[in-house]
């Protein structure tokens, strides 16, 4: 295993999108030995709770909670303190939730850390446009007005002012985020598809190597690895693609 494999497998973060701890034990099985990032999503972590994340913490994946928190301040600090003591490594909230709320989510995991010094301090990013948006759903459905990249970057912003470290997006605009934030700005980049596969409910999509060219920090990847027939090799392949980029 080189510095540059797991440079990449490092930015690869496999979406468990399961109805229960089983099913998503057997996948990390099968990744056993690659260093790539886990995320739990509502769906599992619904089913399975803290317990399932606490286990793979325990087992030394950085784990990527993806609960996309949106609600009144107060509810969003005591949600970001919770998090925090899990040991999470990275979590997020919506960035259309305001100022006021991404501010509380820091607060939540600094409180966090006041109680137990031994915690770090994830990484907190907030949701931008959701990579299901399409130009035509921003505009007609939900009613902002404008392209999807400048709501994006009118999004970053807004995060970045609010003290948090990155966001989340489409790879489309990796680079529109890294010229308005600058380099150090997190971007977590979903709606990945190795060419050919299906992109299914997702609207702005690109390669694994694309959005590494385009900056993304993190790329995320559920389907193309959670349903191909040989989860290993898709997984390994994907990585194959970010170190050719
Ligand atoms: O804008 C967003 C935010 C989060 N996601 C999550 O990423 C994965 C993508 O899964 P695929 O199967 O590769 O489509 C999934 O867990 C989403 O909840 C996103 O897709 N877009």
């Amino acid at each position: 295993m080189n510095d540059k494999y797991t440079e990449m497998a490092g930015r690869l973060i496999v979406a468990l999108d399961y109805p229960d701890a089983e099913a998503a034990s057997a996948l990390v099985r099968e990744l056993e030995g690659i260093p790539c990032y886990l995320k739990v999503g509502m769906q599992l972590y619904y089913a399975a709770g803290p317990a399932f994340v606490r286990e793979l913490k325990s087992k030394g994946y950085s784990v990527f909670l993806d609960l996309k928190m949106h609600d009144i301040p107060n509810t969003v600090r005591g949600g970001a303190e919770s998090i925090t003591r899990l040991g999470v490594d990275m979590f997020n909230v919506h960035a259309a939730g305001g100022t006021a709320m991404m501010k509380a989510a820091l607060d939540g995991a600094e409180s966090a850390l006041v109680a137990d010094p031994g915690l770090s301090r994830p990484v907190i990013i907030a949701v931008t446009q959701l990579t299901s948006t399409s130009q035509e759903t921003l505009n007609s459905e939900i009613g902002i007005q404008g392209s999807v990249q400048d709501a994006v970057v009118h999004y970053a912003k807004l995060t970045q002012s609010a003290g948090l470290d990155g966001v989340v997006a489409s790879a489309q605009e990796s680079a529109l985020i890294r010229e308005a934030c600058g380099q150090q700005f997190i971007t977590v980049t979903p709606g990945i598809r190795p060419a050919g596969s299906a992109a299914g409910d997702q609207a702005r999509v690109l390669t694994p190597g694309e959005a590494i060219r385009q900056g993304s920090h993190y790329i995320v990847v559920g389907r193309p690895i959670t349903a191909a027939e040989n989860p290993r090799e898709a997984a390994e392949h994907i990585i194959k693609e970010m170190i050719e980029a």
